[in-house]
């Protein structure tokens, strides 16, 4: 039990069960309200039109569902979807064999798409704009570039770092919406739906025990759902109670915030070694041997969203309401 369950990594045991548990219509997509809106309105509008939809980019933490929502696009769409990442293309010539194969209407899904390098992200811009590439023929003084039109397609991006993407890029994107953390009442449902897809006996009190300690995330949701249903068959009669997830999220170590201990190791390291902060990321980081940019992405996230740190000109500084979770006096200036 060593691996840590609250991170939103994409773990290998996720892929085999996500898909299955992936809503395929927007109607099942739960939460994301204001998202859901929207799209529910340029989906309409560009069917109507019998055009391909504006070009999407989301952004936000993992595992809130962006793949989910670019599948339930396509789907909604009636077009099909092709799935690739920024750092899975390393040449031009890649992403103009990808756009090529396209069909009209379809919608062309880059996962971490601000990984994109710049060649590679330059053939995305005529073809957003314009739906065509241009490829150069022969070499030196005879070169010349001709230029191919693509079928009218789609580009659904989505990444954990909006800020890294280039302006060029972020600017043809039609729509950019952000990906919220879930409310707690909203991941219930998600559990519920997905405890009935897997056949899992539960009530609503096992679902808002697990809801409660998914950081406002469906992946971690459903993790925490797979998990404690593990415990419920062979402790238990197989249905899950309050009691059931509660005896069984203790046992792996996930708090009644959703912390884990990497989490309260990142508290417990500002409070214990840097008198509760301000203390700089790097710094932070070297002390509890992590990598800076994982903890910005990964850690700190759900730490500022839940009050339990914040970020000052000086650096980062633990709060009170961290102090009072950890059950830790705070000492006086
Ligand atoms: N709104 C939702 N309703 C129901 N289930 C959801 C919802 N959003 C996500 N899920 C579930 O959560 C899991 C993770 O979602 P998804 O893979 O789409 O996240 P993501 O934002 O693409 O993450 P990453 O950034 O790591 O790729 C999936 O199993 C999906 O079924
Ligand atoms: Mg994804």
């Amino acid at each position: 039990m060593s691996r840590r369950i609250m991170t939103t990594e994409n773990l290998e045991e996720d892929v085999r069960i996500e898909n299955h548990l992936r809503p395929q219509l927007l109607e099942d997509y739960i939460g994301q309200a204001k998202a859901k809106e929207m799209l529910k309105i340029y989906i309409e509008a560009a069917k109507a039109r019998g055009e391909a939809l504006d070009h999407l980019l989301f952004y936000g933490p993992p595992g809130l569902g962006k793949t989910t929502l670019a599948g339930i696009i396509a789907n909604e769409m009636n077009v099909n979807m092709k799935i690739t990442s920024g750092p899975a293309i390393e040449k031009p010539g890649e992403m103009a064999a990808i756009l090529n194969n396209l069909q009209e209407g379809d919608v062309l899904f880059v996962d971490e798409i601000h990984r994109l390098n710049r060649q590679v992200e330059e053939v995305l811009y005529p073809a957003m704009e314009d739906y065509a590439i241009d490829i150069m023929i022969g070499k030196g003084a005879s070169a010349r570039s001709i230029r191919l039109d693509l079928p009218k397609f789609t580009l659904v991006g989505a990444t954990t770092r909006a800020g890294m993407l280039t302006a060029p890029l972020r600017d043809r994107f039609g729509v950019v919406t952000r990906m919220e953390y879930y409310t707690v009442e909203e991941l219930k449902m998600i559990i519920l739906r997905s405890a009935k897809v897997l056949e899992v006996g539960i009530d609503e009190n096992g679902a808002y025990a697990m809801a409660r300690r998914s950081r406002g995330t469906p992946r971690l949701a459903n993790r925490l759902l797979k998990r404690v249903r593990d415990f419920a068959q062979v402790k238990y009669d197989g249905y899950i109670t309050e009691e059931v997830a509660d005896y069984a999220l203790d046992l792996l170590d996930v708090d009644k915030e959703g912390l884990d201990q990497t989490d309260r190791g990142i508290l417990l390291a500002m409070i214990g070694k840097f008198g509760g902060g301000p203390v700089g990321l790097e710094t932070l980081a070297a002390s509890i041997g992590e990598d800076p940019g994982t903890i910005e992405d990964v850690y700190e996230p759900y730490l500022l969203k839940n009050g339990f740190i914040q970020r000052t000109p000086r650096g980062r500084v633990v709060t009170d309401a961290a102090y009072a979770h950890l059950g830790i006096c705070k000492e006086n200036e």
